[in-house]
């Protein structure tokens, strides 16, 4: 016997599957029998074949495909009656390593009102079904049921008697998750202690997590000198559930060096049966779930992402890979900073100079607090909108609008004009937009016409961002008639047709739509004002009107 060696023993098909809602079909058991298998268990308890011919079926073909002579221990539950105990027999036949787990209850409480049993009776039906289950298979679990409500001395002679009658393994179940781990620790010691045979036979820990604390009272078992835990896939099974699988294999894996014990899971195995397990019941894995949760190797806040990007130990503790997840991410959100930003927007092909850097993040960081989750369609809608480098001859410092049926649209807008001036202003619209845009353009005052707006949603959801582009053609009086509208004409004289686009993106389409419009005209401006340089430069260099 290894002793550093800790049997898994997988739950999931019998106790995960009591949990309301968690039943599975036959097929379904299958999958995750192999995927059990996959992942070098020791033992799946594939069912309790007395409670149904479709139950006594599932353990049967279980144990024909994956108890092969070097797969799992296959084990079927039994009450501690013969009928229970024949069933469970016939069920596990094809396989090649067997196990029947029989159980009675110890505790004073189940024997009084369940059992309507003495502990002198009680302890007469354990001797007999353990004796007559290992008259059928060489490898016997005996399990007594609410161990840990049980009185410690009689719990003493229940399983004495259960290693005399050969048993082989020894389950502790925190039947209705009472126990505590330092109680729970003690009571393996003490049953070591106290058991005479207990050491030549397996201890086994089962423990219910209704205080929540069903994977540290395992490892507080194993601690303790039990070597097999019982366990279940996302820790479904009755009521809270129980321990969790990928938990405690996983600590045990991460505290190799504190608790000198091994098991022999294929830990990058876990995430897949986590997931199989999830999509065959229909319960999802909660985010923040231990190991396998979404958020289990995401880093959203700054500092983390900093000390992750530096170097991943400063915030984790064990690797993505290693239970079989593609690899760590950091989220972007309105907790990011600007090392996880810039290192995103490269791996995203962008190579944004420093100015154009700080302006993306700090948008960034405005759009986090209104958009819950920011992704890169919108990260590359705030690049593109950044790097078109419009001009900010005239910024959008508020704006203000109502509308809704049976009232007039209006709005008022603060601008900041060159040298910081602030302008403020009204209007009536015909919706929204319109009397936002008439309130710009009655401060602003340089006639233009809309002559395209489009609006689309980047993102989905109730909070989709909106892109917002439009298309002003200029008729300013001053301006001249150009061939090439980026040349420059200083002869013409006739109004002059050219157009400018505006790009705006926001989680508010009004805004974004008062954004792409300031764009527009912001370049109009800009296109004019450097109509004016050039002309006075030419006149500078000594161009004439002759
Ligand atoms: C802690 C645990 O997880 S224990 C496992 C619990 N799992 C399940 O119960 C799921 C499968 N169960 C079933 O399908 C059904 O309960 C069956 C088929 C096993 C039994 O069904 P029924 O015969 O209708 O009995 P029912 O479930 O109503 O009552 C349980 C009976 O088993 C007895 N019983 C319970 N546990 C044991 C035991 N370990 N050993 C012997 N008898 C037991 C009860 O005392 C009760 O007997 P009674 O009818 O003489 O009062
Ligand atoms: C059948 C036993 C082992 C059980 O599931 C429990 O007591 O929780
Ligand atoms: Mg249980």
């Amino acid at each position: 016997m290894d002793v550093d060696h800790v049997r898994i023993f997988d739950t999931t098909l019998r106790d995960g599957e009591q949990a309301p809602g968690c039943t599975m079909t036959l097929e379904e058991k299958l999958e995750v029998a192999r995927q059990l298998a996959r992942m070098r268990v020791d033992i799946i308890e594939a069912g309790f074949p007395a409670a149904s011919p479709g139950d006594w079926a599932a353990v049967h073909e279980i144990a024909r495909e994956v108890g092969t002579p070097d797969g799992p221990t296959i084990a079927a539950l039994a009450r501690a009656n013969k009928d229970d105990i024949d069933k469970a027999w016939t069920a596990i036949q094809p396989a090649a390593h067997k196990r029947i787990h029989t159980f009675m209850s110890t505790s004073d409480i189940h024997l009084e009102h369940q059992f309507r049993k003495s502990r002198g009776e009680a302890l007469e039906l354990i001797g007999e079904m353990v004796s007559y289950a290992r008259s059928l298979c060489d490898d016997v679990e005996f399990s007594p049921m609410d161990a840990t409500r049980s009185d410690p001395e009689y719990l003493f002679q229940a399983l004495k008697i259960a290693v005399e009658c050969g048993a082989t393994t020894l389950n502790i179940p925190d039947t209705v998750g009472y126990s505590t781990p330092q109680e729970y620790g003690d009571l393996i010691a003490a049953i070591r202690q106290n058991v005479p045979g207990a050491d030549k036979v397996i201890i086994s820990t089962h423990c219910h997590d209704d205080l929540g604390v069903a994977v540290a009272n395992s490892l507080a078992g194993v601690y303790a000198g039990a070597r097999q835990i019982e366990c279940t896939i996302n820790g479904i099974g009755e009521r809270a559930g129980n321990a969790s699988l990928e938990e405690v294999v996983m600590a045990l894996h991460t505290r190799e060096q504190f608790y000198g014990l091994k098991t022999q899971v294929v830990t990058r195995e876990l995430a897949r049966a986590s997931r199989t397990v999830s999509s065959f019941i229909g319960v999802p894995v909660p985010p923040n779930k231990a190991i396998v949760g979404a958020n289990t190797f995401a880093h959203e806040s700054g500092i983390h992402q900093d000390g992750v990007l530096k170097n991943r130990m400063t915030y984790e503790i064990m690797s993505a890979e290693t239970v079989g997840l593609d690899g760590n991410a950091l989220i972007l959100g309105k907790h990011s900073g600007r090392h996880a930003f810039r290192k995103h927007v490269e791996a995203m092909g962008y190579d944004l100079n420093d100015e154009d850097f700080q302006h993306v993040f700090a948008r960034f960081k405005d759009l986090c607090d209104r958009k819950k989750r920011v992704d890169d369609r919108d990260i590359e809608a705030l690049i593109s909108g950044e790097i078109q480098h419009t001009p900010q001859i005239y910024k959008l410092a508020h704006v203000q609008y109502s509308s809704g049926t049976g009232m007039i649209p209006t709005a008022t807008v603060r601008l900041l004009g060159p040298d910081e001036t602030e302008q403020i202003d009204s209007a009536l619209g015909t919706g929204p937009v319109d009397a936002i845009y008439q309130a710009i353009n009655r401060m602003i005052n340089r006639p233009n016409e809309l002559i395209e707006f489009s609006i689309k949603a980047i993102t989905e959801g109730l909070d989709a961002v909106a892109e917002v582009t439009v298309r002003i053609r200029e008729q300013s009086e001053e301006a001249r008639t150009v061939d090439d509208p980026t040349s420059i004409n200083l002869t013409g004289k006739r109004a002059v047709q050219q157009i400018f686009s505006g790009y705006g993106i926001h989680t508010d389409s009004v805004l974004a739509a008062a954004e792409a419009y300031m764009g527009a005209l912001n370049k109009m401006l800009a296109a004019g004002q450097a109509r004016i340089n050039a002309e006075a430069a030419a006149y500078a260099a000594g161009y004439t009107d002759e």
